[in-house]
């Protein structure tokens, strides 16, 4: 079997012109140039999605299966995941949120609550 080859992210995002077009999609690098002409969703869109992660874009479109067997003729390399810049995860910031919000409700509530004790006696 041959050795796929790793592919850092800046080596990639290089190729991000109708003529030498590279995308990332769910782990691959894909180098698409002969494609380009061919594609049903045009040039621009593929030349927007270089320089970054592609496969939610990708798979948002919904393309066939068939498509997917397609993209391996194009298949240049892996890409190195250490490399890719990070994404803003909303889902982390969501919870710093919701804890940053709960943290004040409950001091008020004990603030309350003592105060309302204090009162009872
Ligand atoms: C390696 C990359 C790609 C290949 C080989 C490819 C190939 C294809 C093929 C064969 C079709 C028609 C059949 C189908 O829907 O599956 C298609 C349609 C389409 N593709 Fe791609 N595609 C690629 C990447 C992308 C990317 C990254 C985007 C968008 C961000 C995109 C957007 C579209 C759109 C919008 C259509 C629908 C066009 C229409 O029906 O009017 N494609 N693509």
């Amino acid at each position: 079997m041959v050795a796929i080859q790793k592919l850092g992210f800046d080596e990639v995002a290089k190729h991000n012109k109708s003529n030498d077009c590279w995308l990332i999609i769910s782990g691959k690098v894909y180098d698409v140039t002969s494609f380009m002409d061919e594609h049903p969703g045009g040039v621009d869109i593929l030349v927007a999605s270089t320089g970054k992660d592609a496969t939610i874009a990708f798979d948002d479109v919904g393309h066939k299966d068939a498509t997917r067997e397609l993209l391996k003729q194009y298949l240049v390399g892996e890409i190195d995941e250490t490399t890719l810049p990070a994404k803003t995860d909303n889902t982390k910031f969501l919870i710093k949120l919701f804890f940053m919000l709960l943290l004040p409700i409950c001091v008020l509530g004990l603030a309350v609550g003592a105060r309302f004790h204090v009162n009872k006696e």
